[in-house]
Formats: C-alpha cells, sequence, structure tokens
C-alpha cells in the first residue's frame, strides 16, 4: 500500500502556545484517515500544516511525495481542498462555482459528473447561497473533488447538519474512497469517527496520544464497563468515586455515566445504591466508545463542560 501522507515529528507555534507538538503519522493510500480531539488540540493546525496552508516550525511532511512547505502549487494540483463560503464570490450558482473552480486546474475532471454523483445535477442552476444546509456542503465537496483529487481534506464537514443530512454525506465520503481517493478528516462527532473512518488518530494538548482502527481503540479498554442510569434522588456521585473500581462518573444529561473496571463493577454499584436506599432507572451497561478511549487515555472526557 502507497503512503500518501508522512509526517514526522511536526510542531508549529503559535507564540507561547506549541499547538502542535512533535506529531509522527502516515496514511495509507485508500483510507478515511479521521483526526479526533477537544477543542483547541491542534488538529487544524497539523491539517494546515500537512496541506501547505500554514508554515511547520519543524519536522518533516511529505504529501504524494512532497513536501508542502516548498511544493504547495503542485500538491494542490493533486489533492482536493475543503473550503469555506466565504471563498465563493456572493449570488453565485452552482454550475457557476464548479465551472471557475475547475478552470484554476490544469486537468479538471467533468464537474457535470460529480455533481451527478452527488445527487446534486437538479441544482446547477440554484443559487449556492439559497441552498439547503446539507447542500451547501456536497457542493463544497464538489469543488474539493473539481481536480480529480488523490487525496481530499474535509476538516469538520458535518458539524452544523442535522443528522440526516450528516448521514448523506458520510455516504458520499465512503463513496469518495471507494472510487479510490485518500480522504484526511477532521470531526468533533464520535459516532461520525466511529462509523466513517478506517482509522482514528486522537490529539490531545497537540500530541497524538493514540493511532489505530476504532476496533482495536476500543478493544484496547479491556475489561471496562459503562453504566448509565437515573436515580430518585440526589445522584450519588461522591460516593460512587469512593469505590476503588471506578475510573470516572460524571452527570451528562441527567444520567449518571460511570465507568470502572473489573467483573463486578455493575454489583458494586448496584450495591451501593440499595445502601444508600435509591432506586436506578434505566439502569443500563453500555459498549464504550472513542470517548471512554479518550477518557482511558487523557483522564478527562473530550466534551467540554462534561464535569461532574
Ligand atoms: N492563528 C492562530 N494564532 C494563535 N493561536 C492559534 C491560532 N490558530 C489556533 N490557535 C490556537 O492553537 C490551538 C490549536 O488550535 P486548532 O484550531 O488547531 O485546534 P482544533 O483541535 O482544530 O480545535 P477545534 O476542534 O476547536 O477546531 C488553540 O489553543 C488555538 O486557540
Amino acid at each position: 500500500m502507497n503512503t500518501v501522507i508522512r509526517c514526522q515529528d511536526l510542531s508549529k507555534r503559535y507564540g507561547d502556545l506549541l499547538a502542535v507538538d512533535g506529531v509522527s503519522f502516515e496514511v495509507q493510500q485508500g483510507e478515511i484517515f479521521g483526526m479526533i480531539g477537544p477543542n483547541g488540540a491542534g488538529k487544524s493546525t497539523l491539517m494546515e500544516c500537512v496541506e501547505g496552508l500554514r508554515t511547520r516550525d519543524s519536522g518533516t511532511v511529505e504529501v504524494l511525495g512532497m513536501d508542502p512547505a516548498k511544493d504547495a502549487a503542485e500538491i494542490h494540483e493533486r489533492v482536493g481542498l475543503q473550503l469555506q463560503t466565504s471563498a465563493l464570490p456572493p449570488r453565485i450558482k452552482v454550475g457557476e462555482a464548479l465551472q471557475l473552480f475547475s478552470s484554476f486546474y490544469r486537468n479538471p475532471g467533468d464537474w457535470r459528473k460529480t455533481l451527478r454523483d452527488l445527487g446534486l445535477d437538479e441544482k446547477v442552476n440554484s443559487y449556492v447561497d439559497k441552498l439547503s444546509g446539507g447542500q451547501r456542503q456536497r457542493v463544497f465537496i464538489a469543488l474539493a473533488l473539481v481536480n480529480n483529487p488523490e487525496l481530499i481534506f474535509v476538516d469538520e464537514i458535518t458539524t452544523a447538519l442535522d443528522p440526516q443530512s450528516r448521514h448523506a454525506v458520510w455516504d458520499v465520503i465512503r463513496d469518495i474512497r471507494d472510487n479510490g481517493t485518500t480522504v484526511f478528516l477532521t470531526t468533533h462527532f464520535m459516532e461520525e469517527a466511529e462509523r466513517l473512518c478506517d482509522r482514528v488518530a486522537i490529539v490531545d494538548h497537540g500530541r497524538l496520544i493514540a493511532l489505530d482502527t476504532v476496533t482495536n481503540l476500543i478493544n484496547s479498554l479491556d475489561g471496562e464497563t459503562k453504566l448509565t442510569f437515573t436515580v430518585n434522588g440526589r445522584p450519588p456521585i461522591r460516593e460512587l468515586q469512593q469505590l476503588p473500581s471506578l475510573i470516572h462518573v460524571e452527570r451528562s444529561e441527567g444520567r449518571v455515566v460511570a465507568r470502572g473496571k473489573g467483573r463486578t463493577f455493575a454489583q458494586e454499584v448496584m450495591g451501593m445504591l440499595a445502601d444508600l436506599q435509591l432506586v436506578a432507572e434505566d439502569f443500563r451497561s453500555e459498549q464504550p466508545n472513542l470517548e471512554d478511549v479518550f477518557l482511558s487515555l487523557t483522564g478527562r472526557p473530550m466534551r467540554e463542560g462534561s464535569g461532574q
């Protein structure tokens, strides 16, 4: 398998802040490679250094065998960059935008076919700013594909979308991968990373703290149990924190979420609730997910504001 991106000891500083701190990884041809991490972890900075939109301070980066700091023009011929709405002139129609962006490249593809593949052929004469959020994101994907790229960068493309549009964009991204284009994406949605990515890199404080398939990352939480429940009274957070088998407990959307180690963890929690004369409703044992992997690696929840 060919290596499409190779990053070695990449660092980027903004003044005193080390936003990317010695990151090394490789992305292989034909995979959907995802980056996740809390706000401010350094995902966008890292992606922009790889794209050549930002200058790195140290380390080496190769994209399709070239250095983005030196060969940005040649790389941009061969990769797809996701644009922001502000990159488009106001009052432009979908077809006009595709035509305009095709004119920027030496070997543009057939943008009408791209629009058809993305289910946008009926929108060719619609104004981009009159489209729904999901349609607009598909136009941005189409624009990133006009040069038939070997690799496409996608930064939080589904953030503002409703679940239905998000699923439609996932299908589009899978099709792009199935057609042979490598996808490098960042996301805030754990479900998106879990369902879409072949491999996931977890970034925290500018460092890469884990990189593997979703299955392997979740399997690394061997023996962890996640319990969720509501109680008919004060949630016994402090009491749960006394249990030696507890890893973490928090309140989330009115429920208690407790993670612990060992086979008897659920029994211990139920016993403790009984001792406190609390009745647990909806007592469930849940499959761990990527947020649990992050918590296990860092001791902190990934989402902002999800304290106890
Ligand atoms: N141009 C800049 N100048 C100074 N600091 C910056 C700049 N861009 C980002 N930062 C800081 O660098 C850190 C990493 O930011 P970055 O946007 O790369 O993180 P992120 O993981 O993409 O975050 P988010 O998930 O919120 O988009 C943050 O602390 C941010 O405030």
